[in-house]
């Protein structure tokens, strides 16, 4: 069939009232397009998939850096004043669209180490390692993943060679099995051949599939699920009850399931959708005059995130992507670059990350303990903690103009610290209130503090060692004396008072939100069973980042997917 004369087929909301399908699903997100996708291979099963968002499909949202954390649809939102964060709220991004977040991610994918999925299983559920590797090899089926060979920033063999020198190996490829758990890595990226990024919406919902399924599967988009119909004395979910999003008043209207129905709206929105539906703890719900359905207390608790503290070393301007603010003419040069040989700075800026654990480093050395630790265990208390995401550019970019910046942000890869997200309204339109509450575990401070002494570590072998040709200095960092004065061995007198001081100060969200409906037992504060059935429901299901039992230690996404992937094998095979 000849698509592209044709357009993606988006049903209205008038087109699906009053009707009734097999599947629901809620959220047409990174793990709800994946979900519908999947459910709807079977050509005799009716599914719809319900979105917030518009639909939006233009050229710039395909450009990899130009589509990072920027859209039409990108959804900002800032957290409660956060006490770790000296106070400040801080922002937190998310996207509503087909695609969801996926669309604006950094588009690093990244397994996880079989040691995390491991311990994931220890508490009975089924999501060993060797349960959950053949749902992501079905998710690298359809996801196209890439790793950058061409760089365009010269500083990165350098910093390779500082990593190396403080006992990390280097690794092409994170989701190797048996690749370390520590080390430099390439990552593997989510953009297709054609160089455009991809996201869920265009690997498992591509015209194509919309069009050849759409009497199946129907897609409807600028609508919001503001609650389910519940039948709790069966223990079922009988239907959800959506309106026009952003509608004010809206009336209600109700869509039925007959099998299932599945929530992806991610870790902020499904468990306000649920405690909407009075699934909650009761006297979140009861503050709000909602009628209790189930006292669940796990809803929205033990948010978790992680943390990102950045530190950055001045560069000459060509090294940074900051030359593309600084000169039109670099802009034209890397958009032909791109369009025509598919590369440049439009295709790569997220290419390389190294990952610690600081319990293994040597506090006197600063250096990867030997032999005790090697790289390459894979037990649960070695796995990494920290990361350092090499990006170069500052952050916030705007902030240091005509400077050339690298940024090396550290982020806590196991906090301990969790938050919450809680209904503050009725209407399915107001935002839940989300508490990180980073930062407040006094471990993820001691972790904080010893991840970021490796960083300047790092830093200074970089500047002064590393024989980087170009001038450097490090430039954003803890304590007051200014980028020149920062000398080799600097990071062994930095005070233990003025790293929290810089942490409290630059501590952000890295937008890995997870676990807010997190896969446990109800007694001890989960939301859904190793099936991801909710407690007290048989049909109605959570696939999306808030059933993670805790955040990765690695970037979220890919775990996501296999979520979603599993998700779907749990449907199919429960009805067929
Ligand atoms: C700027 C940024 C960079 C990131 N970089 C990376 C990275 O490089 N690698 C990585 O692994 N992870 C990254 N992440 C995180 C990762 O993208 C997310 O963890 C993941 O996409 C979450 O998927 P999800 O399906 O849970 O939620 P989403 O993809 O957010 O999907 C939820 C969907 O539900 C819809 N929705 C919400 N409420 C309703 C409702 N009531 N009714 C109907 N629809 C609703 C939303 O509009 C949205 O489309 C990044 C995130 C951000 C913001």
């Amino acid at each position: 069939m000849w698509t592209y004369s044709t357009k993606y087929p988006i049903r209205r909301l008038e087109e699906i009232i009053g009707q009734t399908y097999d599947y629901i699903v809620v959220g047409g997100g990174t793990a709800g397009s994946a979900v519908a996708s999947r459910l709807s291979e079977d050509p005799g099963t009716t599914v719809l998939l319900l979105e917030r968002g518009s639909y939006c499909d233009n050229f710039k949202s395909k450009i990899p850096l130009a589509s990072i954390a920027s859209g039409s649809y990108a959804a900002p939102r800032m957290s409660t004043p956060e006490p770790g964060a000296g106070g400040r709220s801080v922002e937190i991004l998310s996207a509503e669209t087909l695609g969801g977040t996926s669309r604006m991610n950094g588009m690093i994918y990244t397994r996880g180490a079989r040691a995390y999925y491991d311990r994931w299983s220890q508490n009975g559920e089924e999501w060993s390692w060797v349960n959950v590797e053949p749902s992501f090899k079905s998710v690298e089926r359809t996801v196209s993943l890439h790793q950058t060979s061409n760089l365009e920033s010269d500083v990165y063999p350098f910093l390779e060679w500082s990593a190396n020198k403080l006992g990390l190996p280097s690794e092409n490829n994170f989701n190797k099995p048996g690749s370390p758990t520590a080390g430099y890595f390439n990552f593997d990226l989510t953009i297709d051949p054609k160089g455009y990024r991809q996201s869920a919406f265009h690997a498992y919902l591509p015209k194509a599939i919309a069009i050849q399924r759409q009497t199946s599967l129907h897609i409807c988009t600028d609508v919001v699920v503001s609650r389910l119909d519940l039948d709790p004395l069966c223990g079922l979910v009988r239907g959800v009850f959506v309106h026009p999003s952003g509608a004010s008043n809206p009336k209600p209207h109700l869509i039925s399931a007959k099998r299932e129905i599945v929530l992806a709206a991610g870790a902020i929105c499904s468990p306000q959708i649920l405690q909407l539906s009075g699934i909650g703890s009761r006297p979140t719900l009861k503050s709000l005059g909602i009628p209790v359905v189930r006292d669940l207390r796990g809803v929205g608790s033990h948010l978790s995130d992680h943390p990102l503290i950045p530190i950055s070393i001045e560069v000459p301007i060509e090294d940074s992507i900051q030359q593309l603010q600084d000169s039109f003419w670099q802009i034209i040069k890397h958009a032909l670059l791109y369009l025509v040989a598919g590369r440049g700075w439009l295709k790569s800026a997220l290419d390389r990350g190294i990952f610690f654990n600081t319990s293994h480093l040597n506090q006197e050395t600063g250096i990867l303990r030997e032999p005790e630790v090697t790289p390459y265990s894979n037990k649960a208390e070695d796995l990494a903690n920290a990361e350092i995401i090499i990006l170069p550019i500052g952050t916030p970019p705007t902030k240091s103009p005509g400077k050339g910046l690298v940024s090396l942000q550290l982020c806590l890869l196991q906090p301990r610290s969790t938050g919450s997200i809680q209904v503050k309204s009725l209407d399915a339109n107001e935002s839940p209130q989300v508490k990180l509450n980073m930062m407040s575990d006094p471990e993820d401070r001691e972790v904080a503090r010893k991840a970021l002494r490796f960083t300047l570590h790092l830093a200074e072998l970089f500047v002064h060692r590393s024989g980087y040709p170009k001038a450097s200095r490090i430039f954003h960092h803890p304590g007051n004396r200014n980028g020149d004065g920062w000398n080799e061995n600097d990071w062994r007198s930095v005070s233990d008072a003025c790293l929290d001081e810089y942490v409290q100060k630059n501590v952000v969200s890295s937008f890995h939100l997870t676990s807010s409906c997190r896969m446990a037992s109800a007694e001890e504060g989960g939301v859904v069973d190793g099936q991801l059935r909710v407690h007290g429901f048989k049909n109605l299901r959570i696939a999306d980042a808030s059933v993670l039992p805790g955040v990765p230690p690695a970037h979220p996404m890919a775990a996501v997917y296999m979520v979603a992937e599993r998700c779907a094998d749990f449907i199919k095979k429960m009805w067929s």
